[in-house]
């Protein structure tokens, strides 16, 4: 039955779905890795995609930016399409002086200064973390593909400003380890645990905060991303 944000039937998405922000990535991403996608949601201009992948069932949805627009759609994947695993393929901002542009980032856990799990459990600070299972497959297949120094796993920061930051915050984080900045990671892991499903966020390093000369362009956020797509389909696929 279509939700208030998705417009399809029960089968029509697979127990695995990647979930770019931008909905034309999606589009792009079905193109590249699916064998007869069908559209099966287009509410918003969200576009939804379901076909296979060497035989097996995959779906790939745009998200929308921000923690409360990827929970709405996480929500009604999880809870009323049969979805097991959600696996996002972003771009994300470098704060790590070991990160550089263009690098892959497997989200392992996600800080954040949103509000949404923070109103989960009553007086606990939420931990958001990924699914170790799926992060050890996207990091065995970073390995496989030769990504050596340009792959990366460990914390996030997932903020709910795009233009905003506090004074000290980057240099703070980078000083915890933390290793880029995105906008969705925290809320994913957050719907994941609330529903018993696995989550993990795979993310391409766009630009640095903390050095803006080799920064990407519009164009290239929205198609270099087939590093970080790679491993995100085999966590998903695993
Ligand atoms: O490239 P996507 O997946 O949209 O991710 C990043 O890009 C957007 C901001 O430009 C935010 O959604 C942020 O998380
Ligand atoms: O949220 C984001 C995503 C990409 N780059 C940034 O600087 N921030």
């Amino acid at each position: 039955m279509a939700t208030a944000h998705i417009a399809a039937e029960p089968g029509d998405f697979a127990p695995a779905v990647l979930m770019p922000g931008d909905p034309r990535r999606a589009q792009r991403i079905a193109e590249a890795v699916l064998t007869d996608a069908r559209l099966v949601t287009d509410v918003r201009g969200m576009l939804g995609f379901t076909g296979t992948y060497e035989g097996k069932p995959l779906s790939v949805m745009g998200s929308g930016m921000g923690q409360p627009s990827f929970t709405i759609y996480a929500t009604e994947l999880f809870s009323q399409f049969g979805v097991e695993r959600i696996i996002r393929v972003g771009t994300a901002g470098g704060i790590s002086p070991e990160v550089k542009v263009g690098d892959v980032v497997i989200a392992t856990g996600a800080h954040t200064d949103s509000a949404m799990n923070q109103l989960r459990v009553p007086g606990v600070n939420f931990s958001a973390v990924a699914d170790f299972r799926l992060a050890l497959a996207a990091y065995e297949a970073g390995v496989d593909a030769g990504l050596g120094e340009r792959l990366h796993a460990g914390t996030i920061l997932s903020r709910d400003h795009f233009y905003f930051t506090p004074e000290g915050q980057t240099q703070a984080l980078a000083g915890y380890g933390t290793l880029c900045v995105e906008m969705e990671a925290a809320a994913l892991y957050g719907v994941a645990a609330e529903f018993g499903r696995q989550a993990l966020a795979v993310l391409t390093i766009s630009d640095h905060l903390l050095d803006h000369s080799e920064d990407m362009s519009a164009a290239e956020r929205e198609t270099r991303f087939q590093d970080s797509l790679a491993l995100a389909v085999a966590a998903a696929l695993s």
